[in-house]
């Protein structure tokens, strides 16, 4: 038997948006800091979810849009880490893959973000009728149902193409609303005018979150990953992951989550708390439940996912997960049968 000499170089890889790039040096910087020893390189790629920008994000859920072709590249060798925010991540992974590291979650809230100039501070100082830009049915549905008088509109792109599009001298939009994480890891937290936090806007699953994901086969790297993981953001956001993919739900199903792990004392077990939601696209209907209970094991925090998940579809949430998904593909059967993009 050979023992093999440990490598001595790894190549991250994200997208090459300005966000996944500050991400990827950032858990670079994190692990080179670890391990002096070993070169860490960084590779950054576009990639389907970043080409198909005037399509409703709604319509091409599901399927893996910004993970892919990183996944194809790494499992062809040319990379060996790829850093995702969380929640862009498919709950289920391609074979062969791995989410081996997961680092200290930002604040996982929304945020609001005014149109240069205007004085506005909150969604309900807004003017009745006042067009509110977000990429995500979550948002939408979950705040039509707490501020019916605002229009709604999907505004997509990465973050820097959405405050131009907001900032535009012909912008329809009197604010936009976004992940607090984003911003901050920009530098751009100054142009936030208030938190859209639970209970008013639950947040997506494992928003805030960066995670790493590898070969599965491939044990230095994982070894690199757990170096830098911190587990309580694990847990939580695997937690989070078992309750969506029961859910059966891509990042564009309707699932807001707010989730807590504590400890009450040293030596004492973890309680985790997950309030779930899961709303109609209106936001007419909406089931929400909390389930709190103390947990030893990761495992145990992504069984509590999968109850919560089970209570939220026995009471009420599988129809309005059915009414999505007819809705859904009654908007693509349309799409195709004219041949036409469907425009947000
Ligand atoms: N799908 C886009 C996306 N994926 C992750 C973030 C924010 C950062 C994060 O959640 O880690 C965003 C932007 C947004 O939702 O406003």
């Amino acid at each position: 038997m050979t023992t093999e000499k440990p490598r001595r170089k790894f190549t991250l890889a994200s997208r090459a948006s300005q966000l996944a790039q500050v991400q990827t040096n950032a858990v670079r910087d994190a692990l080179a800091a670890l391990h002096p020893d070993i070169e860490f390189a960084t590779s950054f790629m576009t990639t389907g979810g970043d080409h198909n920008q005037s399509q409703a994000l709604y319509l091409l859920g599901g399927k893996a849009l910004w993970t892919k072709e990183l996944e194809v590249a790494m499992l062809e060798g040319k990379v060996d880490m790829l850093v995702h925010c969380f929640k862009d991540v498919p709950t289920t992974l391609p074979d062969g893959c791995e989410i081996a590291g997961v680092l200290e979650r930002e604040d996982p809230v929304d945020c609001l973000v005014v149109r240069k100039g205007a004085s506005w501070k909150t969604l309900k100082e807004l003017p009745d009728g006042s067009v509110v830009g977000t990429s995500s049915v979550r948002r939408v549905a979950q705040l039509k149902r707490k501020f019916p008088k605002l229009v709604f509109k999907d505004a997509r792109g990465n973050l820097n193409t959405r405050l131009a599009k907001l900032d535009a001298p012909d912008s329809p939009y009197a604010a936009i609303v976004l992940a607090k994480a984003g911003m901050v890891r920009l530098g751009w937290g100054d142009r936030i005018t208030c938190d859209l936090g639970p209970p008013t806007l639950l947040y997506a699953v494992s928003q805030g979150a960066l995670a790493i994901e590898i070969r599965a086969d491939d044990d230095e790297a994982r070894a690199m990953c757990r170096s830098i993981t911190h587990w309580p953001t694990e847990w939580t956001c695997r937690a989070e992951r078992a309750c969506l993919r029961v859910l059966e739900g891509g990042c564009s199903v309707p699932v807001g989550v707010s989730t807590r792990l504590r400890q009450a004392a040293e030596g004492e077990p973890h309680v985790l708390k997950m309030i779930g939601a899961v709303t109609s696209l209106e936001g007419d209907k909406h089931v929400e439940h909390t389930i709190e209970a103390q947990v030893h094991t990761v495992e145990e925090a992504e069984a509590i996912g999968v109850r919560l998940a089970q209570m939220l579809k026995e009471t009420g949430g599988k129809e309005i997960l059915e009414e999505i998904k007819a809705d859904r593909e009654q908007k693509i059967e349309r799409a195709q049968a004219n041949d036409e993009k469907v425009e947000a």
